[in-house]
């Protein structure tokens, strides 16, 4: 059988309490989930009307442990839309089953939310890739779900999707298309591209062997998040978006000496945040929701 702790049977329960809870103190009900990658919770800030609760009060939330991720859940408006954001994302590394670590995607699902963004930061391993980049997520290699390490390991909750969910097509092409445009209009096209992101465990970066591998096998882009997330989401039939802020170039040579580090992950979010939170505002201010006629929407 899967480790206990992959099949957190607990969690099915915890959900809807968490939701109900949630619900009870906001009044708020968000049609849009924004999941802030590490360095990049300012998003939150651009919310109007805002409640936000510290993870350690929210019933069934696990806690944020890495430096970059403050642990505060922001509900809020942005350009008409009603969102949530999560400023920090849990991690398989720091521990957490990865039941608990897409824990929040569910009760996202529960409060009403169509629509997730999902951003991260990442080392690049395409040479067109540099940091400061953004990367827009046009499909995951999501490599500890290949070997069974996958949020949907254990009993299936038929209340949220099928048993056996497909993913292909996961990353939304519309948003996808309208991001790129948006891209364009914002004078910033020469710094965003679509590529491949894959997902490896951590924390510790990847070895010049693994990295080679990687871009052997076509990856653009790696972190050590995000794929869970996109799993849980696509499997109870949230739409999805994502972006990599690429952070630093994965080390691939023997010959070089550069090394990366968390603190220079964040100095790239500090730099970036203007542009990252330009981009998302404006693919929110475009999100068609119920069904709404509105132009450009996606
Ligand atoms: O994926 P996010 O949460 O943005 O963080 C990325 O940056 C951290 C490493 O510096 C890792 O947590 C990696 O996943
Ligand atoms: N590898 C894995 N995760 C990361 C990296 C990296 O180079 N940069 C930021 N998150």
């Amino acid at each position: 059988d899967a480790p206990r702790d992959q099949i957190c049977l607990s969690c099915h329960d915890e959900y809807q309490k968490t939701a109900d809870w949630l619900m009870s103190q906001t009044k708020h009900r968000p049609q849009v989930a924004i999941i802030c990658g590490s360095g990049l919770g300012m998003l939150a800030d651009t919310l109007k009307c805002q409640d936000s609760f510290a993870y350690s009060d929210i019933p069934g939330f696990p806690q944020s442990t890495v430096q970059g991720h403050a642990g505060r859940l922001v509900f809020g408006e942005l350009k008409g839309k009603t969102c949530v954001c999560m400023q920090g994302r849990f991690h398989m590394y720091e521990g957490h089953s990865l039941c608990k670590t897409t824990f929040p995607v569910r009760v996202f699902k529960l409060m009403g939310v169509e629509t997730l963004i999902v951003t991260n930061a990442a080392g690049s391993l395409a040479d067109g890739l540099q940091p400061g980049d953004i990367m827009v997520i046009k499909d995951h290699v999501n490599f500890p779900g290949l070997v069974g390490l996958n949020p949907l390991c254990g009993p299936n909750d038929d209340k949220f999707g099928p048993r056996f969910p497909a993913m292909s097509g996961c990353y939304d092409k519309g948003l996808r298309c309208v991001a790129m445009e948006i891209a364009k209009q914002l004078g910033v096209a020469s710094l965003v591209q679509e590529g491949v992101y894959a997902m490896v465990g951590g924390p510790n970066f990847e070895s010049i062997a693994e990295a080679r591998l990687l871009h052997r096998l076509g990856v653009d882009a790696v972190g050590m998040s995000t794929a869970p997330e996109v799993v849980v989401a696509t499997h109870c039939g949230l739409r999805v978006f994502g972006l990599s802020l690429i952070t630093n170039k994965v080390v691939k040579s023997y010959e070089d000496s550069d090394s990366v580090n968390h603190e220079g992950v964040l100095e790239i979010g500090r730099l970036r945040s203007h542009t990252v939170q330009q981009l998302v505002t404006e693919l929110v201010s475009r999100m068609e929701i119920n069904n709404n006629n509105t132009n450009n929407a996606v």
